[in-house]
């Protein structure tokens, strides 16, 4: 994928001033209305809607949906994308449970498939990120977030990798994703005691870069964020970045194999099926 993608920007580049001309249009992600997508004729920056009721949590409908999007975004040489949700109180409660409880084998291979294909396509994108983080980030929420290069986040909502906290360890590829937005120090405290951050806090230790009063200004501080990059070229920013995620980006191309069984033996685990049990029931008691 990376080297797809370095030699896309090096047909970007022959190709340079067609693409400048280019005006990007609206376009939907498919068959199912589990992700919105709306571009700005005027700046060409797309905003992306998570839009799975009511707690946007990732289920394989869902990531396919995202998957196709992100791949869309590449092919049509989006100028930016600001990732948000439909819901008033929560960004993404992170993977669907019920993905992983009681697991169908070949339905929970092309989930963690779909997950990984996502964040590849994510962390490694070629245009500009932003998250719009307009509710409660936990887990797979988060890592949605962290993927992307900037992050606002409408105050009083929470936001962190809690998965020890679920019996789990984040796979290594959230644990690469947080690390490049925090220190090594924060990121080993922060996932070992399972932090999730308020707003305030998440900006204190730089796991977001604003605070905004609501899902409109957030929207706008993310849009100003990939505005800034107008003045910068557009191959040299994309490589840029694919340079500084490169090694993180590899280590999953190339256990790809290896992540995805490690998944399936987790999940399988009597242990780890009893804490999901427990966590479900304790989610539907509140
Ligand atoms: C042990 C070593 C192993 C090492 C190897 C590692 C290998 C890998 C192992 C596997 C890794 C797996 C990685 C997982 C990452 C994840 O993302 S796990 C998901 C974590 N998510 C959460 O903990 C969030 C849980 N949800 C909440 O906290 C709250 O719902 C909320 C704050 C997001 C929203 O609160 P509220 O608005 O009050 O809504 P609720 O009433 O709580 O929920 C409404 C409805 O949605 C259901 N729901 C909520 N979250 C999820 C979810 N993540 N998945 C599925 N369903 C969810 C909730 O049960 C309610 O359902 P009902 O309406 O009651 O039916």
């Amino acid at each position: 994928m990376i080297r797809n993608s370095i030699n896309l920007l090096t047909k970007k580049l022959i190709s340079s001033t067609s693409c400048q001309r280019t005006r990007m249009r609206c376009f939907s992600s498919g068959a199912t209305n589990l992700v919105d997508v709306n571009v700005n004729d005027k700046t060409g920056i797309a905003v992306v809607t998570l839009n799975r009721p009511p707690v946007n949590s990732l289920n394989l409908e869902l990531l396919t949906d995202l998957s196709k999007t992100l791949d869309e975004l590449e092919s049509n040489r989006s100028k930016g994308m600001i990732l948000t949700s439909s819901s008033k109180t929560v960004f993404s409660a992170g993977l669907d449970i019920l993905e992983m409880y009681n697991p169908e084998p070949e339905r929970s291979k092309a989930f963690w498939t779909a997950l990984q294909d996502v964040w590849l396509k994510l962390y490694g994108s070629p245009y500009p990120t932003a998250a719009a983080i307009n509710g409660h980030s936990p887990a797979g929420g988060c890592l949605l977030a962290i993927c992307c290069e900037y992050r606002v986040m409408v105050n009083d909502f929470t936001i962190g990798l809690n998965e020890t906290r679920l019996g789990i360890s984040a796979p290594s590829f959230f644990i690469s994703s947080f690390r490049n937005v925090l220190s090594t120090r924060e990121a080993e405290k922060a996932l070992t005691l399972g932090t999730m951050f308020s707003s305030d806090e998440a900006l204190k230790v730089g796991l977001v870069d604003e605070i905004a009063t609501d899902k409109a200004d957030s929207i706008n501080k993310c849009e100003n964020f990939l505005l800034e990059f107008k003045k910068v070229s557009s191959m040299a920013r994309a490589f840029t970045k694919q340079s500084l995620r490169k090694k993180d980006l590899e280590e999953l191309e190339n256990n790809r194999e290896q992540d995805l069984q490690l998944f399936l033996f987790a999940i399988n685990q009597p242990i780890v099926q009893k804490g999901l049990g427990a966590y479900i029931q304790s989610l539907k008691k509140k």
